[in-house]
């Protein structure tokens, strides 16, 4: 496929930087400067980052996707009986027209399945986390999305590792806070469009709640960020590349040093109502406790200080309420 020329979008230009993960993983010290720096930049002024070398199996994501579409084509009542009673749908299915952007009346035009943390019975934190549904219709589902969830974790890792000496902390400074951490592996499914959608767009302009976003699947177009300049640009990504995103906890702890960019995903043109479109975001979360305090040296005469202090827990539940999966 020509990179370069998949990679245009509406404004014929990437929406988006590309970095080599790679080069912080297995490269010289002055190779992971340099993606330092990139990282950096790419989450300070865009919000949004275009990742390739990433270390997540291309055959696992194909075989999870391959999954995920068996699940979503099972009935409508059999996929309901995925649907878990007061889990604010963080674990299972969420049906059609249940969840909206936190500033919209209507519902985004998709369905998904969310995978949460996975610990042993007698973990500590096993209350906090309960377990994933075996789907029993569709063959591997349970443990191919256990092994992708592990896979993001470990990608979502290392980036984190590179933000951390970008902003000046300690370079594992993320790591205890993300291990055994409330991340959520989503599985999203928006459906042919067949008659004319009233107000409703696939997915709703929102940011994310999450400290990054890693989401793979994109490649079906739709995707658009929102610029400095208000306009909206289209992402598309190329073959291999996932798209990476600073969420509002990242935002949060940096005093909005770091952009948890604007985005939405756009209906297709009406020749392209008859096809679905199925993406796989890693909303990745720390531990409830973590102290979502605006770190010190973000906090400057330049950029005073934006937040009060929160944990991730609080922040979470407060956000889930906003956006209807919480009563
Ligand atoms: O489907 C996509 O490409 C993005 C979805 C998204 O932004 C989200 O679920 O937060
Ligand atoms: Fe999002």
């Amino acid at each position: 496929m020509n990179q370069n020329l998949n990679q245009e979008n509406n404004m014929g230009k990437r929406a988006i930087p590309l970095v080599d993960l790679e080069k912080f993983t297995k490269g010289s010290e002055a190779d992971r400067t340099a993606f330092v720096a990139e990282l950096g930049s790419a989450f300070h002024e865009v919000g949004f980052v275009g990742v390739i070398n990433h270390g997540i199996p291309k055959d696992l994501v194909d075989d999870f996707y391959k999954a995920s579409k068996a699940f979503f084509s099972l009935p409508v009542e059999t996929k309901r009986s995925y649907e878990i009673k007061d889990m604010a749908g963080q674990r299972g299915y969420t049906s059609f027209g249940k969840e909206h952007a936190k500033q919209s009346q209507v519902a985004d035009l998709k369905e998904f399945f969310q995978i949460g943390q996975f610990v042993s019975k007698d973990d500590p934190r096993k209350p906090e986390y309960p377990d994933n549904p075996d789907v029993k219709e569709v063959e591997g589902f349970y443990e191919l999305g256990k092994g992708l969830y592990k896979a993001f974790e470990k990608s979502g890792g290392a980036l984190l590792r590179a933000i951390a000496i970008h902003l000046g902390l300690d370079e594992n400074y993320f790591d205890p806070k993300i291990t055994k951490g409330n991340s959520i592996l989503r599985a999203i499914h928006y459906p042919p469009i067949t008659e004319e959608p009233k107000n409703a767009i696939r997915a709703e302009q929102h940011e994310d709640i999450n400290l990054i976003t890693l989401l793979v699947g994109a490649s079906a177009g739709g995707l658009q960020v929102l610029n400095a300049q208000k306009e909206w640009l289209d992402v598309v990504p190329g073959e291999g590349e996932i798209v990476i995103n600073v969420g509002d906890m990242l935002q949060r702890l940096t005093n909005n040093y770091l952009i948890s960019t604007t985005h939405r995903v756009v209906n297709p043109p009406k020749a392209e109502w008859h096809k679905p479109r199925l993406s796989i975001p890693f909303f990745l979360h720390p531990v409830s406790e973590m102290d979502l305090t605006c770190l010190q040296d973000t906090v400057t005469e330049e950029r005073p200080l934006n937040y009060e202090p929160i944990t991730a827990g609080e922040y979470l539940d407060e956000r889930l309420r906003e956006i209807g999966l919480k009563k």
